[in-house]
């Protein structure tokens, strides 16, 4: 059997006393698609901050390719990226917001990437590779955000709402972009959504929690 790309064992995440998160045990399978759903203040974003490295978990084990987090080196943090639900555009360009994580890491033909990129996410690159970031309606800046994360091609992609500002369309285009990602790059994707159609189209298994609690993987 192969290891897991992430298992938690006994976690338990709390604030100020009160619990918020507590998972006894779950594997996410490398390659998978797995679909975060729950009512406002169940968990999900707390389970993702916990998968993105950003929080340490309380109580219990987090797991990252076999090891626990706590003794992974920066190299393997840099693998996993989040997406949040509103995020954070440099003061510049379409082109430079995704160019700027290709430069960092030495890649060559950026253009080339950032134009492929914007295909991915359905903006068109000849319309929007120019453009501000002040001159982008807030659907087309989160899809900005999630090209700049995707050009990187990450092992894991998180996303919290990606969809809550996109129409119909535009969320059927996320939906081929992480079906795209897992395809082209092997990524393994985690989404946290209130929409719970889309989720179930996007995901293998939907992880449904409630007050901190998984009740049902479907
Ligand atoms: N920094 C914090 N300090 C105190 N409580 C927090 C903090 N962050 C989250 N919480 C609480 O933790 C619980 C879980 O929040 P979380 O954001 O994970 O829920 P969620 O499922 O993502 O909700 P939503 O669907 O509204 O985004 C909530 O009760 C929230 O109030």
């Amino acid at each position: 059997m192969t290891t897991p790309l992430i298992t938690l064992d006994h976690i338990h995440q709390a604030y100020s006393g009160r619990t918020v998160l507590n998972i006894e045990s779950l594997a996410i399978e490398s390659g998978s698609i797995i679909g975060l759903a729950g009512p406002n203040g169940s968990g999900k974003s707390t389970l993702l901050r916990l998968l993105a490295f950003l929080d340490s978990p309380n109580q219990g084990t987090l797991s990252f390719m076999g090891s626990p987090t706590s003794t992974k080196p920066g190299a393997v943090h840099r693998q996993v990226t989040l997406l949040v639900q509103e995020p954070y555009l440099l003061k510049r360009t379409v082109h430079a917001n995704i160019a700027y994580g290709l430069k960092v890491r030495g890649k060559s033909d950026i253009s080339t990437k950032v134009h492929n990129a914007l295909i991915e996410v359905g903006l068109a690159p000849d319309l929007f590779m120019a453009r501000q970031w002040y001159e982008l309606s807030g659907g087309e800046a989160q899809r900005v955000a999630l090209a700049a994360r995707l050009v990187l091609k990450p092992k894991v992609l998180l996303m919290d709402e990606p969809t809550a500002s996109l129409d119909t369309q535009s969320a059927e285009r996320i939906r081929k972009a992480a079906l795209q990602a897992r395809a082209n790059n092997g990524t393994s994707l985690v989404i946290a959504s209130h929409d719970l159609k889309w989720l179930e189209e996007v995901s293998d298994k939907t992880i449904h929690l409630a007050d901190g609690y998984i009740t049902a993987i479907k």
